[in-house]
Parts: structure tokens; C-alpha cells; sequence
């Protein structure tokens, strides 16, 4: 059964990599603003299911439906589209653009949704000062460190208000005091402004900044909340 009032659900997936089963009958569901964690052992199929919920790859079976709409069904073209207005990602390692300067990074979804440079820059500054990591701003990604790099990619994927923002195992590569700060300043920037996160990760210390957790084992989803 769905649950009333959910954002974004996932019903019956099934994915094959040739011999390989990396979702077989996954559910999932979240509602606005709510931080959901995936959690389970390594290759259970945790960021197969993130991508499939992010319309990135295509499950071979099931559904998954984003504001009462059916995404697998829809073109690639229009699934693209969808992640680029409705959607935000981080992930672990390389997602800022080594070419552009931070706050460049960060207007860059602005830019693409149509936004003017000069309008963009400005309110991606912003946002690279409520993640406190304004004095990067001219700088590249190349010139910074891992957790300034995360913060700059936290900014990045919340600028456009999203309504989901994905995230795989965003704290991966950083020590435990910057792994904690990016997690609350994303969980509570997101909470603030009602974006629901998707976030992967084996972690329990990061699953703690979540409000529900989920497993993923052999490529099936379990809520232990759900569970008699
Ligand atoms: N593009 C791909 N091609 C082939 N096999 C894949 C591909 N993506 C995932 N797999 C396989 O599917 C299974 C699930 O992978 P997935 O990356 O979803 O797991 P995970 O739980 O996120 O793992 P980890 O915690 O190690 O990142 C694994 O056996 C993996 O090797």
C-alpha cells in the first residue's frame, strides 16, 4: 500500500546487470521535507535503487511515480529535464566541475533552469555563506579541501529548491567532524525549505541524521518500521 501523502514511490523494482540480480521487489517511498536513509551491506543495491528513484537508470520492472506521475515511462529527454528543475544530487567523490570556480559550480543549476549569470552568482554566494564556505567562492575545486568541496556540492544541490535532493554517501570521503557538519547543515538546510532527501549511505552515525531508515538486502527493501 502507498502511504497517503508521499512524494515520491518506488513499487516492485527489479534490476539485472547481466547475471546480476541488483534490485529484485524493491519498495520505497518519502514524503516532502522527509530525510529518508537507505541503508544495508555493500553491493545490497542501495545506489541502484537511488538511481532508479532518480530516473537516472531504468529498472527492467516496476514503478516509480514522482508527484502522482509515472517516471519510468517517460523519454529520457523528459526524465532529464525532471531531475534538472525538480531534483538534486551529491554524491561521494568529483561532482563539482573542476573548470569552473565554486560559485560557478553552484549557479550552474540556476543557469541551466534559465536564470542570468549575474542574478545566479549572487544568490549562489548566498548559499555558499549559509554553508559556510563563502571565502571559496573564486577559488576551484581543485584549490579546496574535501569537506569545503562537499559543502560547495551541498550548496549545489540545494539552490535550485529542489523538491528531492539524492545523496550517496555524501560524508564517504571525509573524517568524521566534517562528515557530521555537512550532514546537519544538509538535513537541516533541507527540513527548512521542505526538500525530502534520499540519502544512501552504511553509516549508522549518518543514518541518524535521517527520520526513517530502510534496508537493503540481496536487492529487497525492508522498513524495520513497517515490520510486525
Ligand atoms: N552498471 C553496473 N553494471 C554491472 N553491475 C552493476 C552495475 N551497477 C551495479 N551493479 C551490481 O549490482 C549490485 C548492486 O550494486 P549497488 O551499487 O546498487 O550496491 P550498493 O549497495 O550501493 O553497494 P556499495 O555500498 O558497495 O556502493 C552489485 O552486485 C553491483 O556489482
Amino acid at each position: 500500500m502507498i502511504p497517503a501523502g508521499s512524494l515520491l514511490v518506488a513499487e516492485g523494482l527489479r534490476k539485472t546487470f547481466g547475471s546480476t540480480t541488483a534490485l529484485d521487489d524493491a519498495s520505497f517511498s518519502v514524503h516532502p521535507g522527509e530525510v529518508v536513509a537507505v541503508m544495508g551491506p555493500s553491493g545490497s543495491g542501495k545506489s541502484t535503487l537511488l538511481h532508479c528513484l532518480a530516473g537516472i537508470v531504468r529498472p527492467d520492472a516496476g514503478s516509480v511515480t514522482y508527484a502522482g506521475r509515472e517516471i519510468t515511462g517517460l523519454s529520457d529527454t523528459e526524465r532529464s529535464a525532471l531531475r534538472r528543475s525538480d531534483f538534486g544530487f551529491v554524491f561521494q567523490f568529483g561532482q563539482l566541475v573542476p573548470e569552473l570556480s565554486c560559485v560557478e559550480n553552484v549557479a550552474l543549476p540556476l543557469r541551466l533552469g534559465g536564470v542570468k549569470r549575474k542574478e545566479a552568482e549572487r544568490t549562489a554566494r548566498e548559499w555558499l555563506e549559509r554553508l559556510e564556505v563563502g571565502d571559496t567562492a573564486r577559488k576551484r575545486p581543485g584549490d579546496i579541501s574535501g569537506g569545503q568541496g562537499q559543502r560547495v556540492a551541498v550548496a549545489r544541490a540545494l539552490v535550485a529548491s529542489p523538491k528531492v535532493v539524492f545523496a550517496d554517501e555524501p560524508t564517504g570521503a571525509l573524517d568524521t567532524l566534517n562528515g557530521e557538519r555537512v550532514m546537519s547543515l544538509l538535513t537541516d538546510t533541507a527540513r527548512r525549505q521542505n526538500t525530502a532527501v534520499v540519502l544512501v549511505t552504511h553509516e549508522t552515525r549518518v543514518a541518524a541524521y535521517s527520520d526513517r531508515e530502510i534496508i537493503v538486502r540481496d536487492g529487497r527493501t525492508r522498513d524495520p518500521e513497517r515490520v510486525a
